[in-house]
């Protein structure tokens, strides 16, 4: 997304409309809702919306990083050609996260676990923003970044490691995939396998 002047919104914020087609777009939401999704846990507080981990799955119980099922094919695909956008090494994306948003639900504020680097994500269903805010002295700097189906954003170094994100609660379903890349940290945690 950029403004009118065609400067991102954020440094490290990038977007792009139509990243996969509409056809694509069915087919992925069905391949989506064809999952065992599970509700989003965390200190026994269970959130609304839906996940399901490929690759790696980080536990938010446990926070603990733990190797899962491999990316299918449809996922494979998919991860090749959002590599290409995002400018990182083939294979880079070594976990994937499938989420389906129910009227109600959404994402709290936060920044992605520092296990992981670069964040890619395709949005797919109803369009929706993703709220940005960082703490400026006493007060909130805020942006909002449109999520329009069937595009593909890319965060990475400020939008990624200095702004706090989230997502209101939809009113209709949407879908994401959100890929990521290991950071140094979450390598050397994988290695030694306690993932803490
Ligand atoms: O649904 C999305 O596009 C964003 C998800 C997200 O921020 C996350 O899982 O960390
Ligand atoms: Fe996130």
């Amino acid at each position: 997304m950029r403004d009118l002047f065609d400067r991102p919104l954020l440094p490290g914020l990038r977007s792009e409309e139509g990243f996969v087609t509409a056809d694509d777009e069915r087919a992925l939401i069905a391949a989506i809702d064809a999952l065992a999704l599970t509700p989003f846990q965390f200190q026994g507080w269970t959130g609304k919306r839906l996940t399901h981990s490929f690759g790696l799955h980080y536990d938010f119980e446990r926070g603990s990083l733990a190797p899962a099922a491999p990316m299918p094919a449809w996922l494979a695909a998919i991860r090749a050609r959002a590599e290409a956008f995002a400018g990182v090494a083939s294979g880079s994306f070594v976990q994937a996260l499938l989420i389906r948003y129910d009227p109600g639900a959404g994402i709290g504020w936060h920044r992605d676990r520092p296990h992981f680097d670069h964040v890619v994500g395709i949005s797919l269903g109803a369009a929706a923003a993703m709220r940005f805010r960082r703490r400026t002295g006493e007060r909130f700097a805020r942006v909002a970044a449109p999520l329009p189906p069937r595009g593909i954003y890319h965060l990475h170094g400020e939008a990624r490691h200095d702004w706090e994100h989230s997502i209101a609660a939809m009113t209709e379903t949407r879908w994401s995939i959100t890929l990521r890349s290991l950071s140094e940290r979450g390598r050397r945690m994988l290695a030694a396998g306690d993932g803490a």
